[in-house]
């Protein structure tokens, strides 16, 4: 029997990648990949070229697929549904005061996280809508419609004909009660000025549309919630992914309504919630340090593996792009403890504890808020990739780490959403995933001691 084929996209904030795979048994089948371009502001047109060059070629080849998408960003539409300006993604930092302003609005921070799931940040959407009345009146007036970056693209896979999300994507724009699973127009509203039309929220099993090459389209969801579809979370489980963002995630069944503001409260794709700790500064904290050291990333390990645990008193706070975990968002960067003596070995070094650690901050606000305690931390993103991580992270974390065979994690949990609606059945279908690889180490709480000094010491810098 011809094997059916079901085609998995995670467009992403760095790029688009394409996963076509057996609907039966979850088997990778090709695979593409095309970047996107750098910056916290893009046209919306651009991520549709991305998708069409990665995707393209495999669409024809799918029964179905489903498009998972880089959470929260702010595609504005015209009544036309052509974008009023360029979409502002979760990294964009500019509606930080925007957020302190809504959240007071909203009775602050545990009313807000009890109403909507989260205290609201700059990444959520809900605060890029004032900053748009704030700063762009005349695109704020002319915005009729508002999607978040997977819907625009399940909208214009489909023929352009309805806009659709589902729950999961929805639970991070800031206007979504998590406790009743609905959008709340009246704060979309209120953040911009008038009311907005949004999209209609479908179930994660729902079959939304269809392609002009005869594909069913799945509804889609954020990409945090389809990297734990397609790593088939369990409860004890913590996914640490590495990507431009560095995330912390757990499945749980009830709403979590965090007031310190550490976590997200999501919802899962399904029935489940998806609490999360998301920092702005990820696998690039890595980029940077090769770069400021003139190394490629695999010398860049090598340099890193070469220094004792601790780096010889080199401590990083990662918070290079400002930071969203702890909410420091005019923050930067800052290394201390430099020495004549420190060498390039400790400095690479230093770099991979500092993302790990500011990683342990999150894995412990997760938690905090779920009362949950880790039984094993599942380590995915691009950052995985590298030995020096792989290796330091236990450590680190005091636990074992499981990193899974490589594989495009979104991308698959987008491909096995696509298969179950595909089914028409209650539950996903089950994949048999391949073991992953476990690294252990003798756990070295002393690193993260002196990291968290640090983050505490420099409270208030920027
Ligand atoms: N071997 C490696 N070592 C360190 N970092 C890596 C390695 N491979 C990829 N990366 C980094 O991972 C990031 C991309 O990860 P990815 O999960 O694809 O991000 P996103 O999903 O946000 O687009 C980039 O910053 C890239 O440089
Ligand atoms: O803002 C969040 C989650 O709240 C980010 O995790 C984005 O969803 C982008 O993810 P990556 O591109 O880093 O995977």
């Amino acid at each position: 029997m011809t094997p059916t084929h079901v085609l998995g996209i995670d467009s992403s904030t760095q790029s688009c990648k394409a996963l076509l795979v057996d609907a039966a048994t979850g088997e990778i089948v090709a695979s593409s990949r095309q970047p996107h371009l750098p910056g916290t502001q893009i046209n919306p047109e651009r991520w549709i070229e991305a998708l069409e060059a990665s995707a393209g070629g495999l669409i024809d080849r799918a029964a179905a697929l489903s498009v998972a998408g880089q959470q929260h960003g702010m595609v504005a539409l015209d009544a036309r549904n052509e974008p009023v300006r360029d979409a502002m993604l979760w990294n964009d930092v500019s509606s930080a005061p925007q957020a302190a302003q809504l959240g007071g609005e909203l009775g602050g921070a545990q009313a807000t996280a009890d109403k909507v799931g989260s205290v609201l940040v700059a990444s959520l959407t809900i605060t890029k809508l004032r900053w748009l009345r704030e700063h762009e009146p005349a695109n704020a007036r002319r915005t009729a419609r508002v999607v978040l970056p997977h819907d625009y693209l399940t909208w214009h896979l489909g023929g352009r004909k309805e806009f659709v999300t589902d729950h999961g994507d929805a639970s991070g724009t800031g206007y979504y009660s998590t406790a009743e699973r609905r959008f709340l127009p009246e704060l979309a509203e209120q953040a911009l000025g008038h009311r907005v039309q949004l999209p209609r929220l479908a179930a994660a099993n729902e079959l939304v549309g269809q392609t002009a090459q005869g594909a069913r389209i799945a509804a889609g969801t954020g990409d945090n919630m389809a990297a734990a579809l397609g790593l088939d979370l369990q409860p004890g489980d913590v996914c640490v992914s590495m990507g431009t963002s560095g995330v912390a995630s757990a499945l749980v069944e009830r709403s979590v309504h965090d007031g310190s503001g550490m976590v997200s409260g999501f919802v899962a794709a399904g029935a489940n919630y998806l609490p999360l700790a998301c920092t702005l500064n990820g696998a690039p904290v890595l980029d940077f340090g090769a770069r400021m050291l003139g190394v490629s990333q695999q010398e860049f390990s090598d340099l890193a593996l070469g220094a004792e645990p601790g780096s010889g008193g080199v401590t990083l706070l990662p918070y290079f792009g400002g930071e969203r975990t702890p909410n420091r968002p005019e923050s930067t960067g800052v290394l201390r403890g430099l020495r004549t003596g420190t060498t390039r070995n400790e400095m690479a070094r230093a770099y991979v504890e500092g993302l790990l650690c500011s990683m342990k901050d999150a894995v412990a606000a997760l938690e905090n808020a779920t009362g949950v305690a880790t039984r094993r931390i599942l380590l995915i993103g691009g950052g995985a990739q590298s030995e020096a991580v792989r290796r330091i992270a236990p450590q680190v974390f005091g636990v074992a780490v499981d990193v899974p065979q490589p594989a495009e994690y979104v991308a698959l949990g987008a491909a096995r959403q696509a298969a179950w609606a595909l089914s028409g059945k209650e539950e996903p279908p089950h994949w048999d995933i391949a073991a992953p690889t476990r690294f252990e180490a003798q756990p070295r709480p002393e690193i993260y001691a002196r990291y968290a000094e640090l983050r505490e010491a420099t409270d208030g810098w920027t």
